[in-house]
C-alpha cells in the first residue's frame, strides 16, 4: 500500500534578482513509497532533498502538483488539519535540533507534552522510548553531555515519541563518523522491522542508501532523474548522477592515473570482469583462469552487498603463457561481460 505519494509536483521559488528567472527547486517530481519501506532520497547539494522534505512534511506549500499522506491529498488542507498530517510524521535531522537546556527525558517527554498526553502515561512512554534507544541510563543528561550518536538516538526517540507511522530521515547521519553512522542506521532498521515504520532517508551519502534503503530515489536539478530498487539502480546505473554516486563505493574500470600506477606495476594483460547476479560468480572467474594455468592478481575493484545481493567489477592481472591467458580470457568473455584495460 502506497504511504505517501507525489504527483508532478512543483516548486519554485522567486527570482533572487529581479532580472533572474525563478528557481525551480522541485520540477515536476512523481515518487510513490510504500508502507514498510525505506525508501533512500540521494543527490547532491542543491538537488532539491530538503525543499521535498518540507513539502512532504507540509511545511511549505508547493506550487502545483499533489502530495498524498496516508490517502489524504494533504496540499489542499487547512492549516488546522495540517497539524494532524504532521503528527504522522517523526523528523530526525543532521543537527540532532535537541532542546539543550531539556535533559535527555526532557526533549523526549516534549512531544507527548505538546500532545497533552497525561503525565503518568508520558512517563511510560518515554521509559520505553529510551530502553528502545539504548539510552535508559542518560535520561538525566543533557545533549552536551552526550557524544554525536548518542544524541541522533534522543533524536530519533523524540520523533517515535507520538508513535508516527512515516519517519523523515534528513541527512541523519552526515555529521556523525562511519562507524557511528553504522551504529544510527542499525537503530533506523529496527525502527522499521520492529515498530513497521515507514523510512523516508534524504542523503548525499551513498554508503546510507547502500546499508539502509530499500528503493531509491535518485535527484538531480530537481527532478527524479533514476528510481526503483536500490540494488538494481546501483548495479546498472544509467544515469551521470547515478554513476557518479555508484562510484564513490564501487570501483569500476580503472582509469587515468590509477591506471597509469597499475599498468607500470603490473606488466602483463590487465581486464576488469563485470560481478553480476545473473552471471557467474568470482569464484567461478578464477576457477577457470587457474584451470587455463593463468597466474592472476587482483590488483583493483572489489565486490559489494546491497541488500544481501552481490556486485562489483573485480581488474585482475593476469600472467602466464600468453596464447594460454587469451584462451582463458575468450573462454571467460562468452560468459561474463570483460573489460580489456591494458
Ligand atoms: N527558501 C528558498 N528560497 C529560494 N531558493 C531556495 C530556497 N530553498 C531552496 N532554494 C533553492 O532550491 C534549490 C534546491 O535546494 P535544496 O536545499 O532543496 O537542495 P538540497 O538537495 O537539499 O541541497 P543541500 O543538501 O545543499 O541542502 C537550490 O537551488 C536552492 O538554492
Amino acid at each position: 500500500m502506497t504511504i505517501v505519494s507525489l504527483r508532478d509536483v512543483r516548486k519554485s521559488y522567486p527570482a533572487p534578482r529581479r532580472s533572474a528567472d525563478p528557481v525551480a527547486a522541485i520540477d515536476g517530481v512523481d515518487l510513490d513509497v510504500d508502507e514498510g519501506d525505506i525508501f533512500g532520497i540521494i543527490g547532491y547539494s542543491g538537488a532539491g532533498k530538503s525543499t521535498l522534505v518540507r513539502l512532504i512534511n507540509a511545511l511549505e506549500p508547493v506550487t502545483s502538483g499533489s502530495i498524498t499522506v496516508h490517502g489524504t491529498d494533504i496540499t489542499t488542507l487547512s492549516e488546522k488539519d495540517l497539524r494532524g498530517v504532521r503528527s504522522g510524521i517523526g523528523m530526525i535531522f543532521q543537527q540532532f535540533n535537541l532542546f539543550n537546556a531539556k535533559t535527555v527525558r526532557g526533549n523526549i517527554d516534549y512531544p507527548l507534552l505538546v500532545a497533552g498526553v497525561a503525565k503518568a502515561e508520558r512517563a511510560t512512554r518515554v521509559a520505553e522510548l529510551l530502553d528502545f534507544v539504548g539510552l535508559s541510563d542518560k535520561g538525566d543528561n543533557y545533549p552536551d553531555q552526550l557524544s554525536g550518536g548518542q544524541k541522533q538516538r534522543v533524536g530519533i526517540a523524540r520523533a517515535l515519541a507520538t508513535s508516527p507511522r512515516i519517519l523523515l530521515a534528513d541527512e541523519a547521519t552526515s555529521a556523525l563518523d562511519p562507524e557511528t553512522t553504522q551504529d544510527v542506521l542499525g537503530l533506523l532498521r529496527r525502527v522499521n522491522r520492529e515498530l513497521g515504520i515507514t523510512i523516508i532517508v534524504i542523503t548525499h551519502e551513498m554508503e546510507v542508501i547502500q546499508s539502509l534503503a530499500t528503493r531509491v530515489a535518485v535527484m538531480e536539478k530537481g527532478r527524479v532523474v533514476e528510481l526503483g530498487d536500490t540494488f538494481d539502480v546501483f548495479s546498472e546505473p544509467h544515469e551521470r548522477a547515478t554513476k557518479r554516486f555508484v562510484s564513490t563505493v564501487v570501483k569500476g574500470v580503472p582509469q587515468g592515473e590509477e591506471l597509469e600506477v597499475l599498468a607500470a606495476r603490473h606488466p602483463g594483460r590487465i581486464v576488469t570482469v563485470a560481478i553480476r547476479e545473473d552471471g557467474i560468480g568470482q569464484a567461478e572467474v578464477f576457477r577457470t583462469l587457474a584451470a587455463a594455468g593463468v597466474a592472476v592478481e587482483l590488483i583493483y575493484g572489489g565486490v559489494h552487498d546491497i541488500q544481501g545481493r552481490t556486485f562489483g567489477n573485480l581488474t585482475l592481472a593476469l600472467g602466464g603463457e600468453p596464447a594460454a591467458v587469451a584462451a582463458a580470457v575468450a573462454e571467460l568473455s562468452a560468459r561474463v561481460s570483460i573489460t580489456e584495460v591494458k
